[in-house]
């Protein structure tokens, strides 16, 4: 029987809080062109004298703003749920971590999995909705470096789980006891943005997404693929599941770069709209992660409350992400056992199996 392996594969971190880590992290993230989607040598020009030379040292300083004594959260936390979903799925799979930038590298981890006899792999991208920039790019290097080989292994991809039961239970559960607590008045849903063009280039149809004011409310055969779409489905869910009503939750997108349009609207602009309508207690999921990072407890509960607090608010509650919350590791181990094929006839002629023992006996 082929050794079964599983890969969870999350986006990726600096290896230190310093300027060279962050440097060498951001040059391999921001050279993806599924995350800066121009031409190669204007990318080259951009990376090399736009960003990286102040973007390097400005976000070694937000690191170190939340490192932790293990490492990066995204790591620390990313490392403790592999190790529990692989506690889990011991004596059926072999588990590894990697990160599609930086380390743990998706060539060693897929090194470490064949050492151990694996060939057939599951791919489970740790991003709830897909965007090109996240998931497909995930996928697209996983089934690179699997490929290298001259025999291809058997690959099975878990699908997005943005709607997933499982996956919205666990993170109710995670938000319910800290929104009683921080006795929030409203929850903003706050997810990672992406430029609009990626999700224009995403759409099949040419001339569904971003066309008209709703396009993004409901989530139809036409626009399943819609990072946008995804969020907002999450979002209804969420809200749905936390028993919250049309005035107790909103929507928005954080983490733009650079000056084209990204999907709107930006949470940097909902924060201040939020307090001048008069919240005062607000409570900020980020259900894009699955992990806290920098994102999340630098960009949310550091600079975002900051901005909430000037604008009137008296709190903002970031509720902490999935991490390695007992809910989240059942879901996972669920959304990997039903990736599992159904089981199908032996592929061994029947002719050439050796015999088996009569049923009658
Ligand atoms: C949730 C999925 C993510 C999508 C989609 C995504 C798109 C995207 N991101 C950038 C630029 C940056 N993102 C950065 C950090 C970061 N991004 C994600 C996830 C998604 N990104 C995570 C989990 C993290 C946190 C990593 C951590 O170490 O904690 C950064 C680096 C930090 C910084 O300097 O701000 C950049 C840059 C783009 C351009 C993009 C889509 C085009
Ligand atoms: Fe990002
Ligand atoms: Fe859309």
């Amino acid at each position: 029987m082929a050794r079964k392996g599983l890969l969870l594969v999350n986006l990726g971190t600096p290896d230190a809080p310093e300027t060279g880590p962050v440097r060498r992290y951001l040059r391999e993230f921001l050279s993806d062109p599924r995350v800066l989607d121009i031409n190669p040598v204007g990318r080259w020009f951009l990376l090399n004298f736009a960003i990286l030379p102040f973007r390097s040292p400005k976000s070694a300083h937000a690191y170190r703003t939340i490192w932790m004594e293990q490492g990066s959260p995204l790591m620390v936390h990313s490392t403790a749920l592999t190790a529990a979903v692989a506690g889990r799925l011991a004596g059926d799979y072999e588990v590894e971590l990697a990160m599609r930038y930086g380390n743990p590298s998706l060539p060693d981890a897929v090194a470490r999995l064949r050492a151990k006899g694996v060939s057939d792999f599951t791919v489970l991208p740790l991003y709830p909705q897909e965007a090109a920039s996240s998931s497909a790019s995930s996928l697209a290097r996983t089934y690179e470096v699997l490929s290298e080989p001259w025999d291809v292994p058997n690959v099975r991809a878990v699908p997005a789980f943005h709607s997933h039961p499982a996956f919205l239970d666990a993170f109710t559960e995670v938000a319910r006891p800290v929104i009683s607590e921080a006795r929030a008045e409203h929850v903003l849903f706050s997810f990672h943005g992406v430029p609009e063009r990626h999700i224009r280039k995403s759409d099949p149809s040419g001339r569904h997404c971003l066309d008209s004011k709703g396009c993004c409310d409901v989530l139809t055969e036409a626009n399943r693929h819609c990072y946008r779409a995804q969020c907002f489905a999450t979002a209804r869910g969420l809200a749905s599941k936390l028993g919250l009503g049309p005035e107790g939750w909103s929507v928005s997108f954080q983490s733009r770069l650079g000056r084209t349009p990204w999907v709107k609207p930006y949470t940097d602009v909902v924060l201040p709209e939020l307090a001048a309508r008069g919240v005062k207690r607000l409570a900020v999921m980020c259900p894009a992660f699955v992990a806290d990072c920098l994102e999340t407890v630098e960009e949310v509960a550091i600079r975002g409350r900051d901005q909430f607090l000037a604008s009137g608010g008296e709190s903002l509650t970031l509720v902490p992400s999935l991490n390695s919350h007992p809910a989240w590791v059942d879901a996972v181990v669920r959304l990997v056992r039903e990736s599992e094929a159904p089981a199908t006839a032996s592929p061994v002629p029947a002719a050439a199996a050796p015999e088996a023992p009569s049923r009658a006996g």
